[in-house]
């Protein structure tokens, strides 16, 4: 039934990063979802770590595209090319494997069809989906399974995706197009309004994950930090000190959307599992959990005990590599 030694794989095909799990070993891959390509003849010139340096420093004759957008496939062909390239890496050589990818919860069968069909263009012999959320709340090792209530919130680049999971299944969920990336938008705008200065998608990420924090108090504390980019209105290079109390003004919009998001889930929630996540709390997973004071300020709004995973951004890639023991199931369907 399956190539010689070839291994089942889980795939986190994320908007910021693409993880791999080969069965039996675990993550070998872990790269930002980045493609430079020749702009004339579309000739693939880097992918992943390599491509992600080139973004807003390439000259005319090349592109760096991130081919993910809010969690779904935005560039097709590049999806494609992009995870060849991933799977050849990880798996090196010409193997064909079952591959697991996983979507954010709520995507439509057109959107859940593309991810299938580019990993199969890709070299798989067959794909499956699964939802993120599922597959972040096995990574970060909750009782799935169990017939009592858990929590999980994956706060990704593109996607955040909230949960209630219960023997098995997802009981209750929102995906909402609001996580990272919208965070590092709102902190570029705001520094452009506010300090006439343009800087780049790497420099506003650098900010967040230095000096961002979901909660003002916090941010008073902080040191600010040296920022260099373009004047809006001379058009110089520019060096301005920015304090950590714009750029928690500058993320409040987006981490008001996480917690309505995390609310309405709640709200929607049987009393037995809204006591049961009582009683475990709820817990983050993907890049967006490091958000300095996310976990408090989301505790203090929902009264609830809030806890960051082990190794975040490797929950859901786990729980897609784990989820690969059911791939003889799936595959009857
Ligand atoms: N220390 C940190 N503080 C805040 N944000 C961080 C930190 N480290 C990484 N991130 C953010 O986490 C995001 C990437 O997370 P992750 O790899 O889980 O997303 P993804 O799986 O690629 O996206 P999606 O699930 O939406 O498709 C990026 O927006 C990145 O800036």
């Amino acid at each position: 039934m399956f190539g010689l030694g070839a291994k089942n794989i889980g795939i986190d095909l994320g908007t910021a990063n693409t993880l791999v799990y080969v069965e039996g070993k675990g993550i070998v891959l872990s790269e930002p979802s980045v493609v430079a390509k020749n702009t004339q003849s579309g000739e693939i010139i880097a992918v992943g770590a390599e491509a992600r340096d080139m973004i807003g420093r390439t000259p005319v004759n090349i592109t760096a595209i991130r081919p993910m957008k809010d969690g779904v496939i935005a560039d097709y062909d590049t999806t494609a090319a992009m995870l060849k390239y991933f799977m050849g890496k990880a798996l090196g050589g010409n193997s064909h494997p079952y591959v697991m990818v996983c979507v954010p919860s709520g995507v439509t069968e057109v959107e859940k069809r593309a991810v299938i069909d580019a990993a199969k263009v890709a070299g798989a012999r067959d794909a499956y989906v699964i939802e993120e959320p599922y597959a972040a709340a096995i990574g970060a090792g909750l009782p799935v399974m169990d017939p009592t209530g858990s929590m999980v919130v994956d706060i990704g680049g593109g996607t955040t995706d909230v949960a209630t999971i219960s023997l098995g299944g997802i009981v209750s969920s929102r995906s909402i197009r609001m996580a990272g990336d919208k965070i590092d938008e709102a902190i570029t705008t705001y520094i452009r309004q506010h300090y006439n200065l343009l800087i780049g998608e790497r420099t506003a990420e650098d900010i967040k994950i230095q000096i961002g924090s979901a909660s003002l108090e916090e941010a008073k504390t902080l040191d600010g930090m040296t920022v260099r980019g373009r004047d809006l209105l001379s058009g110089l290079p520019k060096t301005v000190e920015i304090k950590a109390t714009d750029i928690a003004h500058a993320m409040n919009e987006v981490v008001t959307g996480i917690i309505e998001a995390i609310k309405e889930t709640l709200e929607e929630t049987s009393p037995e599992i809204a006591a049961d996540v009582i009683d475990h709390g709820i817990v983050l997973t993907g890049g967006g959990a490091m958000l300095k004071s996310l976990d408090k300020v989301i505790s203090d709004e929902t009264k609830v005990p809030v806890f960051i995973a082990q190794d975040p951004l490797d929950c859901v890639a786990v729980g897609t590599g784990e989820s690969l023991k059911n791939i003889e199931a799936m595959k009857k369907h």
